[in-house]
């Protein structure tokens, strides 16, 4: 998941919900949008919070997941965008898709490719992807951890002096 040469970035409840808020602050000036495509797992938090923001009735999922290295290097998709809205997309309606972060950007890279004209929003974009972002709010160097607050618990840390107590 994590080496120890990577930086690391731990977000908590409270800076994701006001990151999250901040990215539908930015929204709000781009138009009414019709429908959100929350990018299973990690853009599901965001996309609700987004959804709630912006007043988004119509919140679908995709769901992809990243093959190891060895077996193509590809991507699965193990939930497809459903007809309704690829049909809404077609036929002119403003969708927007929502994740966690961009990382590499092959994740984005293949949701993109299912809805061409969607607006693509991210909370924290790395360089590698960025480029495949139309939105973020923060960027983390390349070699950055981000941990999210569903991946996290309160714990003893050992004190910068390297004691023990
Ligand atoms: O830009 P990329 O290199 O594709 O990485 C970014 C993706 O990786 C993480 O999801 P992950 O596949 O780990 O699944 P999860 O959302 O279920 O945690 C994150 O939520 C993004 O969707
Ligand atoms: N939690 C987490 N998942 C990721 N998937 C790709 N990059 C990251 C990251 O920095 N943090
Ligand atoms: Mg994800």
């Amino acid at each position: 998941m994590t080496n120890p040469n990577q930086k690391s970035f731990p977000v908590t409840w409270d800076q994701f919900h006001r990151d999250s808020r901040a990215l539908a602050w930015r929204l709000a000036g781009m138009g009414t949008f019709d429908a959100v495509v929350a990018i299973a797992r990690g853009g599901l938090v965001p996309a609700a919070i987004v959804a709630r923001e912006l007043n988004i009735r119509t919140v679908e999922t995709v769901a992809v997941k990243s093959y190891d290295h060895q077996n193509q290097g590809g991507i699965q998709v193990l939930k497809a965008i459903s007809q309704p809205v690829l049909d809404l997309a077609r036929n002119g309606g403003k969708i927007l898709i929502v994740d966690d972060l961009v990382d590499t950007g092959s994740t984005a890279r293949v949701v993109r490719e299912m809805l061409p004209g969607a607006h693509f929003a991210t909370v924290y974009a790395k360089p590698k992807g960025r480029e495949l972002v139309d939105t973020f709010i923060t960027e983390v160097s390349q070699d950055t951890w981000i941990f999210f607050p569903w991946d996290l618990d309160v714990a003893y840390v050992a004190p910068i002096s390297g004691g023990t107590d």
